[in-house]
C-alpha cells in the first residue's frame, strides 16, 4: 500500500466507536480508510469477527492484498467480500440447507446457468431470466434490465405475449430454485422470505450478532432495497455498521425493481464528517466532476496531482472508429504514455470500438453462432482474460444445452455424475473441444457445423450432439466480429461500471449519440439528476491527470457549453 498520512476526517472514520455513516467525494480515500479500519479492528473483540462488504472489487482486492502479511485477517470469523457473498454464506445458504436438507448452488446471474433462456412458441422475443424481477410469486419483465438494443422489442410485446413470457419465466425460475440452483436475485427473493418470518429472523439475528461485532460497507449508495434490508437487520441485532458512500456515484439502480431508501437507513447511524478532499484528480478534472455532480458540493484537489495544469480535452466525433487516432494525438501532445490511458463508455462495445479493438459481432442466441463467437473470442489474443473466460463459460453452457436426451435436463452435479466427469475434467473437455475447432469466421456456417459434427470423441465424453445446430439463413454469418489488423494495438478499455472504485492516469470518456427519450447529457445540461448523468460522473472521476471527453457530434456543443459555463478549463485540439 502507498505510504499515506491519513487526514483527521479519515482518522475519525478509521477510529469511530459507534455505528457511523460518512459521505465523501470521489477519490477521497474512502476505500483506503475503511481497509485501514478493517486491518486495525479485529482486536476489538476477542471472539467475534469484522465484515468488509463492497460492491466493487477495489476494496476487496485492496483488503485481501493487505491481508497477505496477516492472512488470519481474512479468515473466519472475519469476512471480506461482496454483499451477494455475504447473503449467500450467512443467510440463504444455511437456511436453505436447514429447510431442504441440501446446500444450494449460487450463480452470479442466470446467464451462466444452462436452459435459463425463456422462450415461448409464437412469441417473438426470447428473454434472459435475468431480465425478470420476482415479487410475491410472480415474474415481471423489467425493461431496465433488458439490453438497450432489445429494449424496444421488449416494450412492444403485446400484453398476452408478455403474460405468457412472464408465466414461463416464473415456471423456469421455480424449477431451478426447487432444485437448489439460485442466481443472486433468486437468493434475494429467498432471503426476503426468510427475514419476514419472525422466528427465523430472530434465530438468524442471534447467530449473526454472535459472529460479527461490526460490518463495514463500502459504496453504500449502491445498495438495493434488499441489501438495505440486510444492513437494517444487522443494525437491529446490534452489529455495528460503518457505511461510506457517495450518493452521486449510485449507478446500479437499474438492477433493482424497487428503489432503495438509503437515506432512511443511514439516518439511523451517526453522521461523520464529509470527506471533501480529492486525493486522485487534477484541479480541471475535479472541476469537471463538480459540474457533473447534481448537488452543490465542491471537490478540493489535495493529492499528488493538485498542481497538474492540463485542461479537460474535448473531442467531437461522428464515427467511434475515428476515435483511436484522435485520442492517440491528444495523449502524445500531453505526454501521456499509451499504457496510462483507458477508454471508458457506458456500453462495452462502444468502449471497445473507441479504443481501436474489434467489436463482438452478432448478439444472436442461435447456438451455432454462440459457439462460433465463443471460439473466436477464446482464440483471439487481443481479448482480455475476463472476456476469454466469459466466452469459455458461454461455450460450456451451450455444450450442456446440446446434451443428449438422457442428460440434457439434468442439473449440473447429476450431469457430471452421469458422464463420470468432475468439474475440472468437464472444463478441460470443453477447452479441448475449443482447441480442436477451425476458425469459424473463415468458413461458411455449414462448414463450421460439419466440423462440430465430426468431433465424435467430444460427443462421447461430454455427451452432446451437434444435431440441433442450424446454419443461419443464406449460410452466411450475421455481422461476424471484426478482426484486429496485424500489428495494430488498441487502448485499454472498459465499461464505466467496470472501473468503479478504481482509477487511471488518463481517461477518455466516450459520450454516445443523443437519444430522443433522454440521456445523461440532457440530464446534466438540463440540471436534472439521473442515473445516466451519475454514470458520466463516475467515469470522469476515475481520471488522475488527464480527462478526455469524447462526445458524439450530436451532444458535443451542449457538453462544451456546460463545462465552460461551470468554469471548467477546457481545450479543443
Ligand atoms: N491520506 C491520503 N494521502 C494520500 N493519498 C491518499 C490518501 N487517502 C487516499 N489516497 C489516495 O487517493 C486515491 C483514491 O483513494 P480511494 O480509492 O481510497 O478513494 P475513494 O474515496 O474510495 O474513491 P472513489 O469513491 O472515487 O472510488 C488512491 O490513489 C489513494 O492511495
Amino acid at each position: 500500500m502507498p505510504d499515506v498520512t491519513f487526514t483527521d476526517a479519515q482518522l475519525a472514520l478509521i477510529r469511530a466507536e459507534t455505528a457511523t455513516y460518512v459521505e465523501a467525494c470521489p477519490g477521497a480515500g474512502k476505500t483506503q480508510a475503511i481497509v485501514q479500519r478493517f486491518i486495525d479492528r479485529p482486536l476489538t473483540h476477542p471472539r467475534k469477527g469484522i465484515g468488509l462488504i463492497s460492491f466493487t472489487n477495489a476494496a476487496i482486492d485492496e483488503a485481501r492484498a493487505r491481508c497477505t502479511t496477516e492472512p488470519a485477517l481474512k479468515e473466519a470469523p472475519n469476512f471480506v467480500g461482496t454483499i451477494d457473498g455475504f447473503i449467500n454464506r450467512f443467510l440463504v445458504g444455511p437456511t436453505f440447507l436447514a429447510r431442504r436438507g441440501f446446500a444450494p448452488r449460487f450463480h452470479e446471474s442466470w446467464s451462466a446457468v444452462p436452459h435459463s433462456l425463456v422462450k415461448v412458441s409464437g412469441v417473438q422475443l426470447s428473454a434472459s431470466l435475468d431480465w425478470f424481477a420476482v415479487r410475491d410469486g410472480a415474474a415481471h419483465l423489467s425493461p431496465e434490465r433488458v439490453p438497450i438494443e432489445r429494449r424496444r422489442a421488449a416494450a412492444s410485446l403485446p400484453s398476452p405475449d408478455l403474460a405468457r413470457l412472464e408465466g414461463e419465466a416464473m415456471r423456469i425460475w421455480n424449477r431451478f430454485v426447487e432444485r437448489g440452483t439460485l442466481s443472486a436475485s433468486a437468493a434475494r427473493v429467498a432471503m426476503r422470505s426468510y427475514l419476514t418470518d419472525p422466528k427465523r429472523r430472530e434465530k438468524l439475528g442471534a447467530l449473526l450478532s454472535d459472529r460479527f461485532v461490526e460490518v463495514i460497507v463500502d459504496e453504500v449508495q449502491d445498495c438495493s432495497a434488499d441489501d438495505i434490508l440486510v444492513l437494517d437487520f444487522l443494525h437491529e441485532f446490534g452489529v455495528t455498521i460503518i457505511a461510506v458512500g457517495d450518493p452521486d456515484q449510485s449507478i446500479y439502480g437499474f438492477r433493482s425493481d424497487a428503489p432503495a431508501d438509503i437515506t432512511t437507513f443511514v439516518s439511523k447511524l451517526a453522521e461523520g464528517e464529509r470527506l471533501n478532499g480529492n486525493f486522485r484528480s487534477s484541479p480541471a478534472i475535479c472541476a469537471a466532476v463538480d459540474s457533473l455532480r447534481t448537488g452543490s458540493e465542491r471537490d478540493d484537489p489535495i493529492g499528488r496531482h493538485a498542481e497538474v495544469k492540463s485542461p479537460v480535452v474535448l473531442l467531437s466525433y461522428n464515427r467511434r472508429q475515428s476515435l483511436p487516432q484522435l485520442i492517440a494525438s491528444v495523449i502524445e501532445a500531453h505526454d501521456i504514455s499509451r499504457k496510462d490511458l483507458i477508454v471508458l463508455a457506458h456500453s462495452a462495445d462502444h468502449a471497445r470500438v473507441a479504443a481501436g479493438a474489434p467489436g463482438s459481432g452478432s448478439d444472436s442466441t442461435s447456438k451455432l453462432i454462440v459457439l462460433a463467437r465463443a471460439h473466436h473470442l477464446i482464440s483471439d489474443p487481443h481479448r482480455s482474460g475476463a472476456e476469454r473466460v466469459a466466452a469459455m463459460r458461454s461455450l460450456e453452457r451451450t455444450i450442456r444445452e446440446l446434451g443428449v436426451s438422457e442428460v440434457v435436463e439434468l442439473d449440473h452435479p447429476d450431469y457430471l455424475d452421469a458422464c463420470g466427469l468432475s468439474e475440472r475434467t468437464f472444463r478441460e473437455g470443453c477447452l479441448r473441444l475449443a482447441a480442436a475447432l477451425p476458425r469459424p469466421f473463415e468458413m461458411k456456417p455449414s462448414e463450421f457445423r460439419a466440423a462440430l459434427a465430426a468431433l465424435t470423441d467430444s460427443h462421447a465424453q461430454l455427451r452432446w450432439t451437434s444435431q440441433p445446430l442450424r446454419s443461419p439463413p443464406g449460410d452466411t454469418w450475421p455481422s461476424p466480429p471484426a478482426v484486429q489488423p496485424e500489428g495494430a494495438t488498441s487502448f485499454a478499455h472498459s465499461t464505466i461500471h467496470g472501473l468503479k472504485g478504481r482509477q487511471s492516469p488518463a481517461v477518455a470518456l466516450v459520450i454516445p449519440e443523443s437519444r430522443a427519450e433522454g440521456d445523461g447529457v440532457q440530464q446534466w445540461c438540463g440540471g436534472l439528476s439521473g442515473e445516466e448523468r451519475r454514470v458520466l460522473y463516475v467515469g470522469a472521476s476515475r481520471a488522475e491527470r488527464l480527462l478526455i471527453v469524447a462526445a458524439h457530434e450530436s451532444t458535443f456543443d451542449a457538453v462544451k457549453a456546460r463545462l465552460e459555463a461551470d468554469g471548467v478549463p477546457t481545450e479543443v485540439p
